[in-house]
């Protein structure tokens, strides 16, 4: 199989870095100072007890590459930018399989209108993208755990070959029927996104109390929804001590995916995919959701006011949400 990665940023430089590094064939879809970097320099996959230097071919889109029976598309862009990758890449064909390497639970919904073999992928692969060119994945012995299925249910070959490359690179990637159950859990844990975008990796109280709140909503409205979704419990089981969170260079992991949009100032942040898709279900259903209503407006305001992440104290933030 032959994988381009559409958005070679924290989680799509990492799984085609990882990939490439194992011996299969990767293509790295960029832009602007990232594709640059990557032309000039090659990418940096920095792991815990090693950094990868590896001169993966790059492309800025369909238009230079030719189409093969075996090109598998790895969607891995924030859920923000989806809808233009996607419109990008749909004179690619309709028979590419697409994988969607993202968090939220939109992303398969938008390519299945485009595309007809799409894939959910649940990525448990925390990972950082901070400077062009350069990913780092804090994870061992696993780098992530990445369970991979039809969507929006169903499991195939294509399936279990992508599993199989992947657990070839350092990862693992049980196959499933119903992968969107695994990602309405990981919706929930995303929930936390925003507060710690908005109030700073080193998580205080007061933070930690709106997500736990942010994530009661989410439960609330998934069960009134009649979606259901794999238990933390069973989340936490089949991760076992495979993902140690480990020093990278001697530096802990700074934040996660939307913090890191507020690092590096992309004016976006995803949060109309993670806490907006409580919202949404949330007004569908009748539930009120007005913990993740503000988390979502909040983080909205930071990311176009190119605000820093942590530059609001969850108390200051709570005492704005009128907690
Ligand atoms: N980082 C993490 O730890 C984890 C992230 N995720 C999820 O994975 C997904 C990807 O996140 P993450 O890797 O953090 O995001 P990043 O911002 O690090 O990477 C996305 C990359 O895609 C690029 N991009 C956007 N649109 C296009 C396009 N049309 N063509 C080519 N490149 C494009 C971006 O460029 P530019 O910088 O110019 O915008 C960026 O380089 C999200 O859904 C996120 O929630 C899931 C688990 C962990
Ligand atoms: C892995 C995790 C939960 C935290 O890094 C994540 O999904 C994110 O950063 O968006």
């Amino acid at each position: 199989m032959r994988y381009l990665i559409i958005g070679a940023g924290a989680v799509g430089g990492t799984i085609g870095g990882r990939l490439f590094d194992a011996g299969h064939e990767v293509v790295l879809v960029a832009r602007g100072a990232n594709a640059e970097a990557l032309r000039e320099h090659g990418l940096r996959v920095e792991l815990p007890d090693r950094a990868l230097s590896l001169t993966v071919p790059v492309a800025a889109g369909p238009e230079e590459l030719t189409p093969r029976p075996d090109d598998v598309l790895v969607l891995s862009v924030k859920t923000q930018d989806t809808a233009a990758a996607l419109a990008a890449w749909a004179a690619y064909g309709e028979d590419v399989p697409v994988v969607c390497a993202q968090n939220g639970v939109d992303n398969e919904r938008m390519a299945l209108r485009r595309f007809r073999d799409v894939y959910g992928m649940c990525v448990w692969l925390p990972s950082s993208h901070l400077e062009p060119g350069v990913v780092r994945a804090p994870c061992a012995p696993l780098t992530g755990i990445l369970h991979l299925g039809r969507a929006p249910s169903g499991a195939d070959d294509v399936a279990r070959r992508i599993a199989a490359d992947l657990e070839t690179s350092g990862f693992a990637a049980p196959v499933s029927d119903e992968v969107m159950a695994w990602k309405y859990a990981k919706l929930l844990a995303n929930l936390g996104n925003a507060a710690e975008a908005v109030c700073g990796a080193e998580e205080e109280a007061s933070a930690e109390e709106l997500t736990a709140r942010a994530r009661a909503e989410g439960r609330a409205v998934l069960a009134a929804a009649a979606i259901s979704w794999v238990s933390a419990e069973e989340y936490a089981r089949v991760r076992g001590d495979r993902m140690r969170l480990l020093p990278v260079k001697g530096e802990e992991r700074g934040g996660g995916s939307s913090w890191q949009s507020l690092m590096r100032g992309t004016g976006t942040i995803e949060a109309d995919y993670l806490n907006g898709e409580i919202a949404l279900l949330g007004r569908t259903v009748g539930v009120p959701t007005p913990v993740n209503t503000a988390l979502q407006r909040m983080a909205n305001r930071f990311a176009r006011e190119h605000r820093k992440p942590g530059s609001l104290s969850a108390d200051e933030l709570a005492a704005l949400m009128g907690a």
